[in-house]
């Protein structure tokens, strides 16, 4: 046996009217959008006009719309109104029609929203006027209408509660907010609400003052887009100040020059979180909230095309406005990098234009490479501070590859261009740029050192002497990658519980013994003072103060042994230096 579904309409009307749309406001665009539609469907010759009264204008709480359009015979008004999800707007296949603005045959229920009762008198040219009232309840009313000019008039008798959603104010925001950019003359309480121009069609000084009053910030710049296949016009507003990129902006977007929504989003790929964009589509597909764009293969072509036009803005600054380029990169360097990370021409923009920072100064890639040859850097901000000193006064050029992204994109340069070399350096690595003494000095400095590394013991540190550049820095503390692992490790030793030490003292067993050390500078004149001092005790305090003013000077972590040997060889010395109270 086949049946039909049944409908409960109250439960449809109140599910389309409530629960479709996000906001009551929805229901002014919806009325917009019928008028317009009724008057594109008398062709290009036909002057439309809409006209709105609003509550304040009617005196008695209702709200009118009036166009000149097509206008509906009665038997129309009894297809079309009184069927949920009839539409004149499809046609005999029941694809929806392009010219028009609707396609669902739902939006007239989202008035319910805001009214109890939705009136609508209509002509038709050569037809006889017709009145239709709808209520919320799912009921309507069909009778004779008194005589009127072709066309329709809609009117809304107040929701309690509503009321303040039909004022003067409210509607004429509303119709300036949905309808400004219509093609046919809107008015609301006899004021003309439409402007003739498209924004981003106006003068440039123009445009930057429609971001500032629409957006609420004045760009860095305005890009103009244009995606034929989606039928699509408008402008890309450059922010011109930075912006999580995990914030989403949306987007406003108009449909045939109705606004769908000014948060809309999937427009753009993510990368492009630095420009907000204000479009008109004749193609793209709302859902039938009219609050989304339609995720189909058009948006996805139309977020391609519009992701090559805002690359290509990038690109054309490079080779005509670079010092406008880098004021871009100095706002929005996160974004282009990211961007970068997985696309090539992205990547040679950040290359050629983008300062990182490095210890010969804020330098490009591309400078750096044709100085240095080789594109050497350290992987964090830490291992940066610990060696930029010391690999500066060698002549080697190093880049700070601690800042988000810039690493890979040193490494991932490398992989596409077979010109580049890039180098990790690690803490390690430089002590090959250690010279070792010679044998005799090292034999003279073995009591010295043999008491130096008693001292330091303790902590972990192995102490050596070598001569290094600059001449100035008398101690250098470096961490190798397996002596870090050390470290922390003996830390959450010192914490750990019994059965806890228990075990990492048996991992410790598999842990290389790899330590950091304390490299003394035989070239620094105050080393060599120290070196040669006759008194232990005060060559040992020496010994602790390098010791911490090493780890500040690389800004490693002071453990409490550190902290407590700082203070302690700090305070014996001060001891040694003020005179005792006796002399
Ligand atoms: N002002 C008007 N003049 C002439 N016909 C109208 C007017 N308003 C509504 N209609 C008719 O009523 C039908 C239903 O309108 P409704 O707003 O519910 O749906 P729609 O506009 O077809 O589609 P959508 O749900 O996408 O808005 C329309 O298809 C149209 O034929």
């Amino acid at each position: 046996m086949s049946n039909t579904f049944q409908v409960d309409l109250r439960g449809i009307v109140d599910l389309l009217s409530h629960h479709l749309y996000a906001s009551p406001r929805v229901y002014a665009r919806e009325l917009l959008q019928n008028a317009v539609d009724a008057i594109t469907a008398l062709g290009p010759g036909h002057e439309g006009v809409v006209t709105i009264v609003s509550s304040g204008a009617t005196g008695d709480g209702s709200l009118r719309i009036d166009d000149n359009g097509i206008g509906l015979t009665e038997a129309q008004v009894h297809e079309l109104l009184a069927t949920i999800g009839r539409s004149s707007k499809r046609d005999e296949l029941g694809f929806a029609r392009h010219e028009f603005l609707g396609q669902f045959g739902i939006g007239l229920l989202s008035c319910f929203l805001v009214a109890d009762e939705i009136r609508v008198h209509t002509r038709r040219a050569d037809a006889a006027p017709v009145l239709w009232i709808g209520y919320s309840d799912g009921r309507y009313d069909v009778r004779p209408g008194a005589d009127r000019e072709p066309g329709t008039t809609v009117t809304l008798l107040p929701r309690r509660g509503a009321e303040q959603f039909l004022t003067s104010e409210s509607v004429t925001e509303l119709a300036t907010d949905y309808g400004s950019l219509l093609p046919v003359r809107v008015e609301v309480d006899g004021r003309k609400v439409t402007v003739g121009t498209l924004p981003w069609e106006l003068p440039h000084e123009s445009r930057l003052a429609y971001a500032e009053r629409t957006l609420g910030f004045r760009p860095f710049d305005v890009i103009e887009l244009d995606v034929p296949g989606a039928g699509l016009t408008g402008a890309a507003f450059v922010l011109p100040t930075p912006v999580n990129p995990a914030t989403r902006g949306g987007h406003r977007v108009y449909l045939k020059r109705m606004l769908l929504s000014e948060s809309i989003e999937g427009l753009l790929p993510e990368w492009a979180f630095f420009a907000r964009c204000v479009v008109d589509s004749t193609e793209l597909r709302p859902t039938a909230s009219r609050e989304a764009l339609y995720d189909d293969g058009m948006l996805a072509e139309t977020r391609e095309a519009i992701a090559d036009q805002l690359r290509g803005w990038l690109v054309r600054l490079s080779a005509t406005d670079p010092r406008r380029l880098a004021a871009f990169l100095r706002i929005h360097h996160l974004g282009v990098k990211a961007l970068a990370l997985h696309d090539d021409e992205m990547l040679r923009l950040v290359e050629q234009w983008y300062p990182m920072q490095t210890n010969m100064g804020e330098v490009t890639l591309a400078e750096f490479r044709s100085r240095h040859g080789v594109l050497r850097y350290a992987a964090t901000d830490d291992e940066f501070r610990q060696l930029a000193a010391v690999a500066a006064a060698q002549d080697v050029g190093l880049i700070n590859g601690g800042y988000v992204y810039d690493a890979e994109l040193i490494q991932r340069l490398a992989v596409l261009d077979p010109e580049v070399r890039a180098e990790k350096l690690d803490p390690t690595d430089l002590t090959t740029r250690f010279t070792a003494l010679d044998t005799e000095t090292e034999l003279l400095l073995r009591p010295f050192l043999a008491a130096a590394q008693r001292r330091l013991d303790k902590l972990g540190c192995e102490v050596v002497v070598r001569a290094f550049d600059p001449v100035t820095l008398p101690a250098l503390y470096l961490v190798s990658r397996e002596a870090a692992f050390h470290d922390e490790f003996t830390a959450s030793r010192d914490q750990a519980d019994d059965l806890w030490g228990g075990v990492l003292d048996a991992l410790a067993r598999t842990v290389p013994a790899d330590r950091p050390q304390l490299v003394l500078n035989h070239r620094n004149p105050l080393i060599r003072r120290v070196a040669a001092l006759g008194d232990a005790e005060l060559a040992g305090l020496a010994v602790e103060s390098l010791y911490g003013q090493a780890l500040l000077l690389g800004h490693h972590p002071i453990r409490p042994a550190d902290a407590a040997l700082l203070t302690t060889s700090f305070l014996g010395l001060l001891d040694r230096a003020v005179p005792g109270e006796e002399s």
